[in-house]
């Protein structure tokens, strides 16, 4: 790798199809030597190819079920391809699915620990960094309170807030921030921006095309698993508005 942070290479990605069967129909599969398929498969990505230059905004777009999300997972290594391969560099670090990586029976303190080790910071600076992490999730006294018993928008904040706070090379944020609430949201941009600023490089999957128009300077746009655009965030904005 040479400036890049993230190099995607003709990666697919194929999932089932799960359709119910009757016993029936899989019996005379069976006797028929498991001759087609049983269940049918869809590429949710075919052959994708992007390299990210360390330090770069990309927005991925497209409508719903273009596979952004999945190409996503394949970077922050959550899930692995089915073919070619997806390379990063650095800490990479982000939210995906909000609460992924958070234990419910465990305190809001307890799982600021645990998800800082797996976003791969130590112990030590864990523990260096929480009281900003807290501060900046505004959780307050609920950080002692199991997590279970969270509201999704509290979720948002502390796993948001434990993720900025590894200092990540790389930063992946799925359409999440859309759970916390507006003054919360504008912290957060406020956040990635300051991230992005300093250098760190930046996916986002989002459909709030002004936002994206805010924080991206590139677009990279799927459709039904297929990269069909990829450019300057005004060209690729254009694009969507105009599909
Ligand atoms: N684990 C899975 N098993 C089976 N199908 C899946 C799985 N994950 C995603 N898919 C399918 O893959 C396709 C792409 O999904 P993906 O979530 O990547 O789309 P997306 O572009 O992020 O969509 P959206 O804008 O709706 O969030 C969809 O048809 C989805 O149903």
């Amino acid at each position: 790798m040479g400036s890049e942070a993230i190099v995607v290479e003709n990666v697919s990605k194929r999932f089932n199809l799960r359709h119910t069967r009757s016993l029936k129909e899989t019996v005379v599969w069976l006797f028929k030597g498991r001759r087609g398929e049983l269940s049918s498969t869809f590429m949710a990505l075919d052959g994708v190819n992007v390299s990210v230059d360390r330090g770069e905004s990309v927005a991925l777009l497209g409508f719903n079920g273009s596979g952004k999300s999945t190409l996503l997972k394949l970077i922050s290594g959550v899930m692995s391809t089915d073919t070619g391969s997806v390379r990063t560099r650095g800490k990479v670090a982000g939210l995906i699915e909000v609460g992924a990586g958070f234990h419910p029976d465990l305190t809001g303190r307890e799982n600021v620990y645990l998800n800082g080790v797996i976003l791969g910071m130590t112990e030590q600076e864990t523990a260096e960094r929480f009281d900003e992490i807290v501060e900046f999730s505004e959780i307050g006294k609920f950080i002692d309170t199991e997590v279970k018993f969270y509201s999704s928008g509290m979720f948002l904040r502390l796993a948001f807030s434990v993720a900025v706070h590894t200092r990540p090379d790389v930063f992946l944020i799925d359409e999440i921030l859309s759970v916390g609430d507006e003054p919360f949201q504008k912290k957060c941009l406020a956040r990635i921006q300051e991230l992005r600023d300093s250098g760190c490089t930046l996916v986002v999957v989002s459909h709030d095309l002004d936002m994206v128009s805010r924080v991206c300077s590139r677009g990279v746009v799927l459709r039904q698993g297929k990269k069909v655009a990829d450019g300057p965030i005004e060209e690729a904005v254009r694009l969507l508005r105009e599909s």
